[in-house]
């Protein structure tokens, strides 16, 4: 006799939370003709988790993220979310709720900033059409951002850009976020301003976040879990303290200790 099992999606029907689901690279390795940019490298993020990486320039957290994202495929290992090869199709890894930003911002600067979520909304979240624009009210909604709606991207404010950015990324429904230097230029009360929202995108929306950034304050006191690529291994992986303190991380910034300054904050 077959054993009676209730369908998955009856149970979804019913209410029921849809389980967690991971990314992780497993011995993941990218090769760019004879640069090795990543070697054997293991990490994962499960939705509502925040997972930080650092690592000097060059040390391959880019292309980490573009792995974990669909923009590139593993030249050995495997990148997989849950049990299943995360497709290495930007739009299908979004459509399987992995959606990241990148280090440029790629606003459309002679779009508003409504037009350009409700754009995402569409291609990355694969939204119709005519929901878009309700999608992408509610998006910038959610952030205080309403204001900023009519603004063409291109006479927004560098803070402005890069959080039109996050509420793209938004539109499309992450179960995954990926960030790639969210902080990059920005003055200190909109790096703390990026902080709140950060834990808000975890606490309210339930997503796991995985964020590459310099900022190693803003990583700190954001993350659970941090992880420090040297050369494109992983050194280091723990809790940020643990992390923070750890010999092979700060040996990576000897060239700012020898100058006599703490490299790596305390919180
Ligand atoms: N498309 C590419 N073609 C050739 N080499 C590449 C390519 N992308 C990255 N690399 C090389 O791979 C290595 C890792 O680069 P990557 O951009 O991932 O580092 P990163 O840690 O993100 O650096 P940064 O902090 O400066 O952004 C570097 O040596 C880089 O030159």
């Amino acid at each position: 006799m077959r054993a009676h099992r209730t369908p998955k999606l009856l149970s979804a029907a019913a209410g029921a939370e849809p389980e967690p689901i991971t990314l992780s690279a497993e011995a993941a390795s990218r090769d760019f003709g004879g640069v090795r940019a990543l070697d054997g490298v293991s990490l994962s993020v499960a939705e509502g988790e925040v997972v930080g990486l650092i690592g000097p320039n060059g040390s391959g957290k880019t292309t980490l993220l573009n792995l974990l994202s669909g923009v590139l495929a593993p030249t050995a290992g495997r990148v997989l979310l849950d049990q299943a090869p995360l497709p290495a199709v930007p739009r299908r890894a979004a459509r399987a709720g992995v959606v990241r930003t990148f280090q440029n911002i790629r606003l459309f600067g002679e779009l508003t900033a409504l037009e350009n979520v409700a754009a995402a909304a569409v291609a990355a979240g694969g939204a119709r059409r005519r929901d878009a624009d309700a999608i992408a009210r509610r998006e910038l909604a959610w952030l205080g951002a309403e204001h900023v709606a009519p603004a063409l991207a291109a006479d927004l404010s560098y803070g402005e850009q890069r959080m039109v950015e996050i509420v793209r990324a938004l539109a499309a429904r992450p179960r995954l976020l990926l960030l790639d230097e969210p902080a990059a230029g920005m003055p200190e009360s909109e790096t703390r301003a990026l902080a709140a929202l950060i834990a808000r995108i975890r606490e309210e929306r339930g997503a796991g976040l995985l964020i590459v950034e310099h900022d190693v304050d803003l990583i700190v006191t954001s993350c659970d879990r941090v992880a420090a690529l040297v050369e494109g291994r992983v050194v280091a992986h723990g809790t940020p303290e643990a992390v923070r303190t750890d010999p092979a991380v700060i040996s990576t910034y000897l060239g700012a200790a020898a100058a006599g300054t703490d490299p790596i904050p305390k919180d």
